[in-house]
């Protein structure tokens, strides 16, 4: 048996760019995949780079897809290089959707996080999102003076309701000195936080177990844990706090989801604004990691508001009619 193989890149701006301690990030490009088989099922499967989080960059996804041949055997397991994570989980996912039977239901917004814009811009967004169901907000942080954020963090948590979570995300850019500040404010804050992101570079692994033991705040990594040798690594280096998955660029599914079997850990899965293809999979891997972690709390999806400019589509559940407007 064969695949035909064929794959269309796309390049679409964020309803709003999304401003991080990374810099200003303005469009998502990836690229779809489509596998057909020889009984003429079609399995999408969706190429997500996120090269500042570690994985390849669009180039070099592109450059894989091209020198893929027409036709891929499928007696031949398909040996990508782990240097190609999000190509990886593309591959993984389109073969797994040529026999999908049906979609899952999209998930409620009170399962998922609804990403706040960063700064004050916040305090004005997150009603609308409060109206639609959302319970559980992230807002990034470290990208102002930490004394301005604080002012607005007490803003939000005045005028949040009670049921209201906060995930603050400070991508890596806090120092020391400023992480025990935050971390002190969150402790204070009645456990509406549910965690702090990454507060330190992901080269401070010492840091971030000190600050992990002394304060009540849960601390989750993210920019530490986006490939899965590096999640392998601070599980066995003793990470005691949660991880956020990235599983679009961690590589093929099927290795997290054994990983996540052998080593039961506290997750939160995380998209990295994919089209509907990608977070159906995402939607998916939450909901079986969440049967194989009982006893860890059920987190909300870092799903994330749909990023996308209204006309765009990318949001499309038909997704051959998402294939042809590529
Ligand atoms: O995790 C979520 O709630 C939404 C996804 C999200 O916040 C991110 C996706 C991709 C890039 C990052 O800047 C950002 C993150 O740091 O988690
Ligand atoms: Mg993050």
């Amino acid at each position: 048996m064969a695949y035909r193989f064929e794959f269309r890149p796309y390049c679409r701006p964020f309803r709003q760019p999304l401003k991080t301690h990374h810099g200003l990030w303005q469009q998502r490009e990836g690229i779809i995949l489509k596998l057909t088989d020889d009984r003429g099922r079609v399995g999408f499967g969706e190429v997500a780079p996120l090269p500042w989080f570690g994985s390849e960059t669009q180039a070099q996804a592109l450059a894989f897809c091209q020198d893929m041949p027409p036709q891929l055997a499928t007696d031949k397991a398909f040996s990508i290089l782990p240097t190609l994570p999000a190509c990886q989980f593309g591959l993984e996912v389109a073969v797994s959707n040529l026999t999908r039977r049906c979609r899952r239901p999209e998930l409620a917004p009170a399962h998922c996080s609804a990403l706040l814009p960063t700064g004050e811009a916040a305090l004005s967004a997150w009603a609308p999102l409060w109206s639609a169901g959302y319970r559980t907000f992230k807002w990034k942080i470290g990208v102002a003076p930490v004394a301005i954020e604080l002012a607005w963090l007490s803003q939000l948590m005045r005028q949040l309701p009670l049921g209201a979570r906060l995930r603050l995300d400070a991508n890596g850019g806090l120092d020391e000195l400023t992480a025990h500040h935050w971390l002190s404010y969150c402790d204070r804050g009645g456990g509406r936080i549910e965690f702090i992101e990454q507060p330190l570079p992901p080269g401070d692994f010492a840091a971030l177990v000190k600050l992990s033991q002394r304060y009540q705040t849960p601390i989750a990594l993210d920019e530490s844990v986006t490939t899965l040798d590096q999640l392998k690594m601070h599980c066995f280096r003793g990470w005691q706090g949660i991880y956020v998955i990235k599983a679009a660029i961690l590589g093929p599914p099927s290795r997290l989801i054994q990983f996540c079997t052998d080593y039961p850990i506290d997750i939160v899965v995380s998209s990295v604004f994919e089209t509907d293809i990608g977070r159906q999979t995402l939607i998916d891997l939450a909901a079986e990691l969440a049967t194989l972690l009982p006893h860890y709390p059920r987190r909300s999806l870092g799903l994330g508001t749909q990023r996308w400019l209204p006309c765009d589509g990318l949001d499309d559940p038909d997704w051959e009619a998402l294939w042809q407007r590529l």
